[in-house]
């Protein structure tokens, strides 16, 4: 049984001040225990935000990362400083780091490697643009960038993997995919892992649904039977939002 796991990432929000603030709003909202919860602010605030966590169930990730230990990377934050902040998880790939910064799935394969290297899970991000989904190459394209993620991680490693379909046009945009849509490239997502990796293994990964994701449309996604959770961009950063989404159940 797969547990559902569903992360907040702030992407470029929320500076300490406000840090405070919303971990405290969220603090006080009772979180069902059936769902891991994740929040990935921005690097300047995990610090605090480690801080604030303690003794509560929600955990820390953050949105990106090098993947060398250390050395002359101006700019760059390596996974011993996220693992010495107290960060469980790290977002590797997702399209704004690939579409903005230049991230080709080659960086992202040394990213996901180094992150299991220090005892971080990657959540992995996948999905198509809008002109690849016309031009039916979603499947396609998918698949490459699953298994270029994937590519020399050993079965334990891909157990514990978090990836994330977050197709591109329905990031920040409004328009989400469809719950039955989103499930079916999940499922071909499982079905690549099943082939590499087998079948066994396939059915522990966990595999988020992003892009657009409200509390008005999370349950059609969560009753999915592939999906695994969320990955919220936009509505993560209110606290009533995130908190309406995580207890989408009551
Ligand atoms: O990482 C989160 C995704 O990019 C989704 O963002 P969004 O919920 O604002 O569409």
């Amino acid at each position: 049984m797969r547990k559902p796991i569903i992360a907040g990432n702030w992407k470029m929000h929320k500076g300490i001040e406000e840090t405070r603030q919303l971990l405290r709003e969220l603090k006080d909202m009772e979180m069902s225990p059936e769902i891991e919860v994740v929040v990935c602010p921005p690097f300047t605030s995990l610090s605090e935000a480690a801080e604030l966590l303690v003794g509560t169930a929600i955990g820390l990730g953050a949105q990106n990362m090098h993947w060398e230990r250390s050395g002359a990377y101006t700019g760059e934050v390596s996974p011993c400083m996220l693992k010495e902040i107290g960060c469980k998880y790290v977002i590797i790939g997702h399209s704004e780091r690939r579409q903005y910064f230049g991230e080709t799935d080659e960086m992202v394969n040394f990213k996901v490697k180094s992150a299991f290297n220090h005892d971080l899970i990657p959540i992995v991000c996948v999905g198509e643009n809008l002109e690849q989904r016309k031009n039916g190459e979603t499947k396609s394209l998918v698949t490459n960038q699953v298994k270029k993620a994937l590519e020399g991680l050993t079965e334990k490693q891909v157990e514990r993997i978090v990836i994330a379909y977050e197709p591109i046009w329905a990031i920040g945009t409004g328009v989400s995919a469809k719950g039955e849509d989103a499930n079916e490239v999940i499922k071909l997502i499982r079905d690549i892992i099943a082939g590499d990796f087998g079948k066994d293994i396939s059915q522990k990964v966990r595999i988020q649904y992003g892009g657009s994701v409200k509390p008005g449309n999370i349950k059609e996604f969560m009753e999915q039977p592939e999906i695994d959770g969320a990955l919220v961009g936009g509505a993560s950063l209110k606290a009533v939002d995130f908190g309406a989404i995580v207890n989408y159940k009551k």
